[in-house]
């Protein structure tokens, strides 16, 4: 229902309180209200509140409000850092680096992962009702910058590189942390805090763990807590999956869609103001929960998710409908879930359950390469569940299905070879700083000219798996360019970015709603990826 609250707090998530606080605009960054700890019990804060209201006239000034937000709540400073249980700063995997400032790039990129290491403090346990924080009980490895806390998709490249430099024992504290959220939540939020908790991220517990699995052979932790990684997928399966009628055939797809019709608490301004101009209720409440749909797709935000009258996206981020986007990279990511979860099971000797994630797995692969699939262009395109066609746009995800090979493996060098021809006729191989998000300047930071990490894996690692020579050759240009992005940006500023920018190689992306952050996780895991699998013999 469009009314379910971000969450349960009248603090972090719904009342007035929230309301006033963020509207009267007195932090830089509206995420770092709800990132602060309650000095008082809740019911004591609002008891304040109320007094607090009646002897400002209902009509606080700024400076009222930041008394109030001063006399009741405090930096949340609910992180310590966490001494990684396996670091060490000579991983194998250098040594076999030829190129000399490559390798030194490399070293340094693995001298950063303590920075990013975190744990939650005991008081937070002690006290978890004061904080926005969800207390996990391992430690973790952040994104960085305002990203403090743990981070669902961003882990899935944490974890890749985490492996790269040796530390199992830190994956595994990060998986285990997930799987402590799927326990109690039934499901992983967007990260770790209660304002998070009305929407996920991409599915990729399960590909986590496919990595833990294959780096250790662990398959007594694997029998533990297969359970829970179904549990996590079935939540997409009850929640996410939608029907779809096509050439006489139904097919069952996943979109992203949260239904809670209320701002982000963390972007409470953002959302008020990006909604208001469509005045009618209904609308609004409709409004914020695909602002929230787009935030669990991760490409938080991006035009993919706005349309205009005739389906285009020639409208603004007032016209976001994401729930209407049967996105490529969601399915792949699903159906390769699916696909591990067989490979689990089978590894566990569990045959029925084998065949019933296989069975998931094809009926998904079918579905992706009947539904998303244009034999024209060669790729595979988001399709727009209201028109009941492909949106026929550029997004690196249109080769997500590379990626996660979902494909029948007699087609993959042909379809690697497409998707090569594809890139040259968009004029992909033309941006030096990496493969823009989009090709629609938008000023949104999911869209031209930001290149982000985990779209340069899709494409660079899609490529390359598929086996096709020119596909490969591709990908070895791809990932040359992004490699030196990453190098020149380090050298200049010392910092490795969120997002770049893919016309100047090296230059920070930037656009959307916050100020481009450093650390920065999934760059450096998608990084140390790349140096693996192009530059290491
Ligand atoms: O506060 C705005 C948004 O910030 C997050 O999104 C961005 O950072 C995340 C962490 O690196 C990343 O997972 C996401 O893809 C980025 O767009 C947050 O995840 C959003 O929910 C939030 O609205």
């Amino acid at each position: 229902s469009p009314d379910l609250p971000s969450c349960d707090s009248r603090i972090y998530c719904q009342g007035k309180l929230l309301e006033v606080v963020q509207e009267a605009d007195i932090f830089a960054d509206s995420k770092s209200f709800v990132d602060q700890r309650m000095l008082f019990d809740q019911d004591v804060i609002l008891e304040n509140f109320e007094k607090f209201l009646e002897t400002t006239n209902e009509n606080p000034t700024k400076n009222d409000v930041l008394s109030f937000v001063k006399q009741n709540f405090a930096e949340g400073n609910e992180l310590e850092n966490w001494s990684l249980p396996d670091y060490h700063d000579d991983p194998s995997f250098l040594q076999k680096i030829h190129n000399e400032s490559l390798r030194n790039f490399a070293s340094k990129l693995v001298k950063i992962w303590p920075t990013l290491a975190r744990k939650i403090k005991p008081e937070v346990f002690q006290n978890n009702d004061r904080y926005s924080i969800i207390p996990i009980p391992n430690g973790f490895v952040v994104p960085g910058g305002r990203f403090k806390e743990t981070y669902y998709w961003d882990s899935y490249w944490i974890i890749k590189g985490l492996l790269i430099s040796e530390m199992p024992e830190s994956a595994k504290s990060m998986i285990d942390n997930f799987l402590y959220l799927v326990e109690h939540f039934g499901f992983v939020p967007n990260g770790a805090r209660v304002y998070y908790l009305n929407r996920s991220q991409p599915p990729l517990l399960t590909g986590m763990a496919r990595l833990l699995v294959d780096a250790t052979n662990d398959l007594s932790w694997l029998k533990q807590h297969i359970s829970l990684l179904e549990k996590e997928l079935n939540f997409f399966l009850e929640n996410r999956l939608i029907e779809l009628q096509v050439d006489g055939k139904i097919y069952k797809m996943a979109h992203y869609a949260t239904g809670s019709g209320s701002p982000r608490p963390e972007s409470f301004n953002q959302d008020v103001q990006t909604c208001a101009p469509l005045m009618d209720t209904d609308r609004i409440k409709t409004c914020y929960a695909s602002l929230k749909s787009a935030a669990e797709s991760g490409w938080d935000f991006s035009y993919r998710w706005v349309f205009d009258e005739n389906g285009g996206n020639n409208a603004n981020r007032t016209f976001i409908q994401t729930e209407r986007v049967v996105p490529v990279d969601l399915n792949s990511i699903l159906a390769s879930a699916f696909k591990n979860l067989a490979y689990f099971h089978e590894k566990l000797g569990n045959v029925e359950e084998n065949n019933y994630w296989l069975l998931k797995f094809l009926e998904m692969r079918e579905a992706i390469h009947k539904v998303l699939f244009n034999e024209d262009r060669g790729v595979w395109f988001d399709y727009d569940v209201k028109l009941g066609k492909p949106r026929q746009l550029f997004y690196p995800t249109n080769i997500a299905p590379l990626w996660a090979e979902i494909y029948d493996p007699a087609s993959a060098q042909i379809l690697g070879r497409r998707a090569a021809e594809y890139l040259l006729e968009e004029g992909i191989m033309e941006f030096y700083g990496g493969t823009p998000s989009s090709l629609n300047n938008t000023g949104e930071q999911w869209d031209y000219p930001s290149a982000w990490a985990p779209p340069q894996s899709f494409v660079i690692q899609g490529l390359r798996k598929s086996g096709d020579d020119k596909a490969q050759e591709f990908s070895r240009i791809l990932a040359k360019r992004w490699i030196y992005a990453n190098m020149v940006g380090f050298e200049e500023t010392g910092e490795m970015f969120e997002k770049y920018d893919a016309e100047h190689p090296g230059k920070n992306g930037g656009g959307g709603e916050y100020i481009v952050q450093t650390g920065f996780g999934w760059t450096n895991g998608v990084a140390l990826e790349t140096i693996v699998d192009f530059f290491s013999c």
